[in-house]
């Protein structure tokens, strides 16, 4: 039965996952979660760790909710919401996606039109919470629609509303993605501890607690980052060396030309799936 607080997640993978958990962990009821997902293994770890409804159909998930996520991958989209379009125009839910790339004025067109459609870009540390979410809404979206897709992804963490969709691109290129180029430092950083004939687990332990002791100074301090950087660096001393060979390797032109091309692949995925 359909009923307008239980929330219909079209595809049950990772992101689908770790939403799930923060909903549930937010006091959401299980029974008002329902799930669509083809890999029978994934509907059954989600129905046991979560107590949620799983099934294979994804119109049988969506008639259930008010409120759709639309978790699959940008390839699938298309087939995804052109399947849902006659549930769209006659239950006229809120839509939200999670897909990289995927414009709203597609999710729109592909749904048969005139939806509240609200285009997301979560993270990966939305598993513990910790997670933040860039939020661009169409203009079918109500103050009431922004609100709860709003407090739907706050259960993964911050959120961060974006008024110009064209900007999403930078976005997932930004916060979507980056989680994994912190993850790519710590790899180098363990190499290059263990090169320097550090023991591997030792050499672990210090990179993990490195990277969040400083990722708490910045959210905690206050302070800049070009601040605290400074504070690590005495003059001359070990800091300083690193810096600079970070600096004269052209560490910054990297960084925003990694950004920049993740920001293009998000522009590419649109076109490539329209
Ligand atoms: N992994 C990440 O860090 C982030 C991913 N995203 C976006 O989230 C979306 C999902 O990504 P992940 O969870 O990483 O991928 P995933 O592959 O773990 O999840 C997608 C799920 O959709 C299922 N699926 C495939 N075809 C389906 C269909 N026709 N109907 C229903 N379900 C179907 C798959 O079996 C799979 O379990 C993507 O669009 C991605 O761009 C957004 C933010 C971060
Ligand atoms: O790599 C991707 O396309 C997805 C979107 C952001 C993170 N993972």
């Amino acid at each position: 039965m359909s009923s307008q607080s239980s929330v219909a997640f079209i595809g049950g993978g990772n992101m689908a996952r770790s939403l799930i958990g923060g909903l549930i962990s937010r006091g959401t009821a299980p029974g008002d979660i329902h799930v669509s997902e083809p890999v029978d293994v994934l509907r059954d770890a989600l129905a046991a760790d979560f107590g949620v409804q799983v099934g294979a159909d994804n119109a049988t998930a969506a008639a259930a909710a008010g409120l759709w996520v639309l978790a699959v991958k940008p390839q699938v989209m298309r087939a995804v919401c052109e399947a849902l379009a006659p549930l769209a125009q006659t239950n006229r839910p809120l839509v939200v996606s999670i897909a990289a790339g995927i414009t709203a004025a597609q999710l729109q067109r592909w749904l048969g039109g005139g939806v509240a459609v609200v285009r997301t870009m979560p993270n990966t540390p939305a598993l513990l919470g910790a997670g933040v979410t860039g939020l661009f809404a169409s203009d079918e979206v109500d103050a009431a629609g922004r609100e709860r897709a709003a407090v739907l992804l706050s259960s993964a963490g911050r959120t961060v509303w974006i008024d110009d969709e064209a900007k999403m691109d930078a976005v997932t290129a930004t916060s979507g993605s980056g989680p994994a180029y912190i993850f790519l430092l710590a790899e180098a950083m363990e190499d290059a501890a263990i090169a320097e004939g550090l023991p591997a687990d030792a050499a672990r332990a210090l990179v993990l607690q490195t990277i969040l002791g400083a990722a708490r100074m910045l959210t905690e301090s206050g302070e800049p980052p070009a601040e605290l950087r400074r504070r690590v660096t005495s003059p001359g001393g070990t800091t300083q060396a690193a810096v600079e060979t970070f600096e004269a390797g052209g560490f910054r032109a990297l960084v925003a030309q990694a950004i920049a091309n993740a920001t293009e692949r998000g522009r590419q995925l649109s076109a490539a799936n329209d």
